[in-house]
Formats: C-alpha cells, sequence, structure tokens
C-alpha cells in the first residue's frame, strides 16, 4: 500500500514492539502448534480465560508466552488502557464525527448513569412501556385487533443487530408475536414479508438513526401504501407505525405519531445500536427482561474489559492475536464459525460491525496508513460450512484464523444431535492444527491398496499443512446473558485494533461515494432521456435497463 503521506509518528511499526514481534514472528514460523503444547502440559489452562459467561480457549494458536507478551506490550505502547477510559468517560474519541461513543452507557443497569445519560432510562422505560402494552393487547390495531406481527424496516446497525438477536433468541420468544425484519430496498424482500401478513394485526417499526436512508424510507413508504390499501384511513398509520430515530423532525415529517417516536443519540453508532430502542424487536418478539438480560450480559463483559489486566482480558487477547496474524502473518480473512444454528446470522452482523468500522486507509488524525488494517470476515454455521468450504480452509493456499463458537447444551436436546455437533466443532479445530503428513497421507492410500508409488504420488493431494490457528469460543448455554457478552466481547476486539492501528472505528465515510453518486444515477435511471454524462460502462448499462423498463 502506497500513499502520499505517511505520518511515521502515528504508525504502529514505529512501537518498540512492533519490531521486536517482526522478530518473534520468524522465530515461531516454523513452529508446530502441537510441540507448543508438548512444551507447555499446562497450557490448554494458561491460555484459556473466563468472563462474563464466556469461555476462551487460545491454546491452539500459533503463540507462545513471549509473543503474547509482546501483543500485551504493544497494546500498551499504543496507549490501549487511555483509550478504553477515554471511551468509558465520553470524550468524543470518534473525532472525524466529533462524537462520543457510548454504547456501553446503553446497557449500564438501571440507576448507574450518570446524569446526562439519564435518557437511556427514559427510553427504556418507555420501550417497556409499549412492550407490555403489546403484549398484554392493551395496544391494539386501528381496529381493535391485537398485534401478532411486527415488522422491523431498516438496514445495516439499524436492521443486523436486531435481526441476529432475535434469530439468536428463538427459544425465548414469546407466543402470540413473531418479528420480521425487511431490509433490502429489491421490493421482494417487502413483499415477500407482507404476503402472509394481516394489516390489521401488523405493527412496523421504522428503525433509521438518521432517517434518510433511501432504502428504509423507500420500504416504510411502500409499507405504508400497504397498511392504508386495506385500514383505508390515514388515521390507521398512528397504530401501525412507531419509529426509532435521533431525527425527530424526519420522523415526524413522515407521518409518525410523535408519542410512537423512540429517540436515540448521536453518540451511538449505527452497528453498536442494537442496546439502544434499536433493539425494540427482540424486546417485542422476546420481552423486556431478556432484552435486558442481554443488556447484564454485555454490561458484565465491558465491566471486564475495563477491568482486568490484557494479559487475560478476552477483547484485549483476540484483538492482539488478530492483529499477530494480519500484520505479521499477512492474514487477510478471518472465518467466524459459529456451531450453534440459532447463531445463523451471527457472521453477517460481524462482517458490518468489523469490517465498516475497521476497514479503513487512513489514521485517526489524518495521514494515509503504511500497515494493513480490518481482515474480511467470513464464515456460515457449522457444520454446514464443513461442507462447503472448510476445504480452503484445510488445504487452500490461503491461511485463514478461525473463531468457534459453541454452546455446552442445546436448546433441542434430540438424540446425539448436540454431541455430533460439539465432537464437529472439536474435530474442525484440531484438523486446523494437525494437519496431516505426507507419510500419514501415503499410508492412508497404501492401506487402501494403492501401490506404493501411486500412494507416493496421491499423497500430496491428501496433505494438510495445519498450524492453521483457531480460537474456541464456548458458552454454557446460549442465552441473553452470554449472547449480550458474546457481542461486546466482538465490539471491545474491534475496538482494541483499531487503537492498535491508530484508525477511527467509529466512522464510514466509505459508504458515501455509492450513496451520491446512487442519488445522480437514479433520477438519470427513470428519466426518459438517454444517459450520456456518466462513464461509457454506465451509460451503457443504464441504456440496456432503459431498453426494457420504458
Ligand atoms: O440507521 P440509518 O441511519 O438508517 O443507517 C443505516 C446504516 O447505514 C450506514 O450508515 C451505512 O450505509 C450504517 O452505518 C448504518 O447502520
Amino acid at each position: 500500500m502506497t500513499h502520499p503521506r505517511y505520518p511515521k509518528a502515528t504508525a504502529p511499526s514505529t512501537a518498540p514492539s512492533w519490531s521486536a514481534l517482526t522478530a518473534h514472528q520468524q522465530v515461531i514460523s516454523n513452529q508446530p502448534i502441537a510441540d507448543l503444547f508438548t512444551r507447555d502440559p499446562n497450557r490448554a489452562e494458561t491460555y484459556s480465560l473466563n468472563a462474563a459467561g464466556i469461555h476462551l480457549d487460545f491454546a491452539k494458536n500459533r503463540i507462545d508466552d513471549a509473543g503474547m507478551t509482546l501483543l500485551c506490550q504493544l497494546a500498551k505502547e499504543r496507549g490501549l488502557a487511555e483509550r478504553i477510559k477515554a471511551m468509558y468517560q465520553g470524550e468524543a474519541i470518534n473525532s472525524t464525527e466529533k462524537r462520543q461513543v457510548l454504547h456501553v452507557a446503553l446497557r449500564s443497569q438501571l440507576g448507574d448513569l450518570p446524569e446526562h445519560l439519564r435518557d437511556v432510562d427514559a427510553v427504556i422505560a418507555q420501550m417497556t412501556q409499549f412492550v407490555t402494552a403489546v403484549h398484554t393487547g392493551q395496544w391494539r390495531g386501528f381496529t381493535g385487533e391485537t398485534i401478532t406481527d411486527v415488522v422491523n424496516i431498516g438496514i445495516g446497525g439499524s436492521d443486523l443487530g436486531p435481526n441476529m438477536v432475535t434469530q439468536a433468541l428463538t427459544p425465548f420468544h414469546k407466543a402470540g408475536i413473531r418479528a420480521h425484519f425487511v431490509s433490502n430496498v429489491d421490493a421482494s424482500d417487502l413483499c415477500e414479508t407482507l404476503k402472509a401478513l394481516n394489516p390489521a394485526r401488523t405493527l412496523f417499526i421504522v428503525a433509521s438513526k438518521t432517517f434518510t436512508t433511501t432504502e428504509t424510507l423507500t420500504n416504510a413508504n411502500s409499507a405504508r401504501q400497504w397498511l392504508l390499501a386495506t385500514l383505508a384511513d390515514e388515521a390507521a398509520v398512528a397504530k401501525h407505525f412507531v419509529a426509532v430515530s435521533v431525527n425527530l423532525e424526519k420522523v415526524k415529517a413522515f407521518g409518525i405519531d410523535a408519542n410512537n417516536i423512540f429517540p436515540m443519540w448521536d453518540w451511538v453508532g449505527g452497528r453498536y445500536s442494537l442496546w439502544s430502542a434499536i433493539g425494540l424487536p427482540i424486546a417485542l418478539a422476546c420481552g423486556m427482561d431478556h432484552f435486558n438480560a442481554l443488556r447484564a450480559g454485555a454490561a458484565a463483559m465491558d465491566e471486564h474489559f475495563a477491568n482486568a489486566a490484557f494479559e487475560q482480558n478476552l477483547p484485549v487477547i483476540m484483538a492482539m492475536l488478530g492483529v499477530w496474524y494480519i500484520n505479521f502473518w499477512g492474514a487477510e480473512s478471518q472465518a467466524i464459525l459459529a456451531y450453534d444454528h440459532y447463531l445463523n446470522a451471527f457472521t453477517k452482523y460481524i462482517q458490518q460491525l468489523d469490517m465498516e468500522s475497521n476497514g479503513k486507509g487512513a489514521y485517526l488524525h489524518g495521514g494515509y496508513l503504511e500497515h494493513h488494517t480490518g481482515p474480511v470476515i467470513w464464515g456460515e454455521v457449522g457444520t454446514n460450512g464443513q461442507h462447503s468450504f472448510h476445504q480452503l480452509l484445510h488445504q487452500g493456499t490461503r491461511f485463514v484464523p478461525a473463531d468457534f463458537i459453541v454452546s455446552l447444551t442445546s436448546h433441542n436436546p434430540l438424540s446425539e444431535h448436540h454431541s455430533q455437533l460439539f465432537a464437529n466443532c472439536l474435530s474442525q479445530s484440531r484438523a486446523l492444527m494437525l494437519g496431516k503428513s505426507e507419510a500419514q497421507a501415503a499410508a492412508e492410500f497404501s492401506a487402501m491398496g494403492y501401490s506404493a508409488d501411486e500412494a507416493k504420488q496421491l499423497a500430496h493431494h491428501k496433505v494438510m499443512p495445519g498450524n492453521r490457528p483457531s480460537n474456541t469460543l464456548v458458552v454454557e448455554s446460549l442465552n441473553p446473558k452470554t449472547l449480550g457478552a458474546l457481542i461486546a466481547l466482538y465490539e471491545h476486539k474491534v475496538f482494541v485494533q483499531s487503537v492498535i492501528w491508530g484508525i477511527n472505528a467509529f466512522d464510514q465515510w466509505g459508504v458515501e461515494l455509492g450513496k451520491q453518486l446512487c442519488s445522480e444515477i437514479h433520477p438519470a435511471l427513470v428519466s426518459s432521456a438517454a444517459a450520456e454524462s456518466f462513464d461509457p460502462s454506465t451509460n451503457a448499462l443504464m441504456a440496456l435497463y432503459k431498453s426494457v423498463n420504458q
């Protein structure tokens, strides 16, 4: 990466531990992970930590004590302790947007909040009242029917978090109410969702921090038309639409009753907002008690993150191992492999959290980076991924660190399903670590009856290099509390990495250009005039669209 300006002063490579880590990587690069267990019989124990109901086993990593010490030293040299304090104390650490970053305040337990954040309690109280009213049938639709279906209309942080958590907490859903999520401007998303719904029993939540997001406003307008097509009275909107936003004026202009607005604040980033009223669909699906337990789980992780020494700090350890692989081993991606079907949407959620936060190329105080930042996040629930892309994890030429996530117990204890699932999870991390040597592979072919020559030749195709690192995160049970802690763990991991890299994890200017261009392209696309003012490729593709749509 070559950029014209590069301020050496803020580069992480100027930290004394950086060059020591570069040298240490050379020392350790030929060391099999399995040998680290031989050298240190207590490794499984010493490379495991527990906090907020989460057990982290990071023993299957290409790191030793000296390396861990250097990584923690790097965190210290980059001023991590001060940055954590600055975030918790409400300094405007989102400096490019001049904003505080206070998602941590959203999970403070009631009564804990300083004066200027008391609004959080007020919104939680408003949510509690509303959720109770919907659940008890006190809140009814325009024709007097109770609400059976809630449709959250939002995108990005106003969709991925609540959507993922609502799915993950399916075993905790209340009977009689279903949550749906519409995010895509593709009408198929909205139309397919509405197909099975009765307008008289449907409540829409328009979730948009800014209330300017085109996809959300387009979907909300179409949802309102769908509602009014049946209920045929503008007054129905007040009984079927609520909104969550910072932008109260824009919500009112849309026609949503002032009493139906759940406020949020500019100090909550979209991808960190599921703890605010953006979590309303979670609370409606599961009840306020479970929503508060989710917040409490996150609060327990917040406390651990703020107080534990770096050497025992789960988010710090995971973040520094990520830095180790990205900046010293050349890893370009990170697999998130949840062995829990309820975490089906977890990787997608982490994609926004990590990639929108740390997909950056400039230093916090200006100047371009000369080192890599956030990885490509990808993955799928186990065991499904095993029959799809794990081939690449095991034998591909790429180096992909993986996080395995698994529960000790199942919400559906059916015959041997859970033991099979758990065994598969352990087998994958073990296979990644151990691999298979050429001699082992050849012996397997010989045992199958191949000649010595054939066995030798075919062996290459069965060789697995091994030494592919992974973390394993274990919870006793996937419940609101452990899920809250798990999400907060990843939030803080991402923040720690941003501090090491010297970037701002809390802005997202990179998404703006596409929005700007769309505001130019869309009017030209629907105009009858030929599009000629764009690049030739774009002009030609617009002409193609117009040839069938006009
Ligand atoms: O809640 P809003 O303002 O509609 O924004 C939705 C999403 O759009 C983004 O700005 C990116 O396009 C995300 O950061 C945000 O979560």
